[in-house]
């Protein structure tokens, strides 16, 4: 991939680009790739506002397609540089069949590795997820942990399970010879929860908030932290290890890299009630306002009501068993290995990424201020 750095001359492809992180990745590149030539933004589902990015420099090329059609995504992928895979279902409410979700998620990410062999392509990055590691179905806790804590990653859920496979995948494609016989390089990312402009679960909350009143009723102790970053971050550190991966590509090779700012270190609710508070909305309850046998309950039937209701409705709410595990289970990470091996740094700081995303907020229908 070698170029002069005066003459964009190289081609992305982003999948998942009309996503909610794929939006940010695609605009992160536009405004920060500077050797880009050609930005191909892959998707099952195109968004509008990609017309007016195509008035720019750059070439956006905007491929409607499906990840588990192999011949599209050779299609797609022929001629490209870089690769950014974030394409992937990302259900933890029901909506999609596990069979689905590994489809996507897994035979999905598989074509991609087989479309960078088959046409040569030698740089493949992943949006992995924190899920990956866990929290794992015992509960056990993960308290500010990195890359090489031991963690017994044990999952039962299909979308956990979904992306640690294809993360397996691609690390494993690691060094295999692309057509031309230069070798694969690839790496994967791993966000914790992810939030920022166009989050929907914040969308959900806020609208739940709206419905009883500008109420939000704690479930989780303060105590239980989770991991988050900014959307903005998660891209721009796609975006450098897209620069950095050809370079140093002996470090980088098959490695896995938390994403992570200065984001705090808080429950799941507390974080959301950052955006949502200043946005009028408020959670009530010092403590969990029920025991938390009667929360299993409750999202225990709302899993029944789920399976009952699914020839008539898609039911699908916040609270059910792997939601209410995972918001009550501890996972937060404390790394710098991103640093250490591509100098990544937070593009924003924690006061930035909270002023953009209750601005985002602000501008949701409802919103009280
Ligand atoms: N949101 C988070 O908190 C979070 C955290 C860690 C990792 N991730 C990972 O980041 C990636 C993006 O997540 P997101 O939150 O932006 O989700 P999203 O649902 O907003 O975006 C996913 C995109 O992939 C597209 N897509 C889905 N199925 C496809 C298919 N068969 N073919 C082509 N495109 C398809 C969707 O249309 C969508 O635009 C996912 O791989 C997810 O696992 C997300
Ligand atoms: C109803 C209450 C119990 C409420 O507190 C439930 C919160 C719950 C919806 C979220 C708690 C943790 C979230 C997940 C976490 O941030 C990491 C994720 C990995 C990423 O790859 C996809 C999203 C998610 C699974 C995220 C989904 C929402 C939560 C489960």
């Amino acid at each position: 991939m070698a170029e002069s750095a005066q003459v964009p001359t190289l081609v992305y492809l982003v999948t998942g680009g009309c996503g909610f992180l794929g939006e940010h990745i695609v605009r992160m590149l536009l405004e920060r790739e500077p050797r880009l030539r050609e930005l191909r933004v892959f998707d099952l589902h195109l968004s509008p506002w990609l017309e007016e990015l195509q008035t720019g420099p750059v070439q956006v090329t905007a491929i409607q397609g499906d990840v588990t059609q192999a011949h599209q995504v050779t299609a797609a992928v022929a001629g490209s540089h870089v690769v950014i895979h974030t394409a992937g279902l990302v259900d933890v409410f029901g909506k999609a069949s596990p069979k689905t979700i590994h489809q996507v998620n897994v035979q999905g990410t598989q074509n991609v590795i087989e479309a960078c062999i088959r046409t040569g392509t030698q740089f493949l990055i992943y949006t992995s997820s924190m899920e990956v590691v866990g929290p794992n179905v015992k509960g056990h806790p993960f308290y500010r942990g990195n890359e090489d804590t031991p963690y017994e990653a044990v999952h039962r859920h299909p979308y956990p399970c979904s992306k640690a496979l294809a993360e397996q995948l691609v690390l494993e494609a690691n060094g295999r010879k692309v057509n031309g016989g230069l070798p694969l390089v690839t790496c994967a990312l791993r966000p914790t929860g992810i939030y920022g402009e166009g989050h929907q679960i914040m969308r959900d909350f806020y609208n739940q908030g709206l419905r009883f009143g500008g109420r939000l009723f704690r479930a989780i102790p303060a105590s239980v932290e989770h991991g988050r970053v900014y959307v903005g971050n998660v891209a721009w550190m796609h975006v450098l290890v897209a620069r950095e991966l050809e370079q140093r590509a002996a470090l980088m090779g098959g490695q896995v890299y938390f994403c992570y700012d200065k984001s705090p270190y808080k429950s799941y609710e507390d974080f959301n009630m950052e955006f949502l508070g200043p946005c009028g909305l408020r959670l009530i309850g010092t403590h969990p306002l029920l025991p938390y046998w009667l929360l299993v309950l409750l999202a225990t039937l709302n899993a029944l009501l789920q399976w009952l209701l699914r020839p008539l409705v898609l039911y699908t709410p916040l609270l059910n068993p792997y939601t209410l595990a995972m918001a009550n289970t501890t996972f937060t990470v404390s790394t710098n290995k991103a640093q250490r091996h591509f100098g990544y740094k937070p593009l924003f700081s924690w006061e930035e990424s909270k002023a953009r995303t209750i601005l985002w907020v602000q501008t949701l229908e409802g919103s009280a201020r």
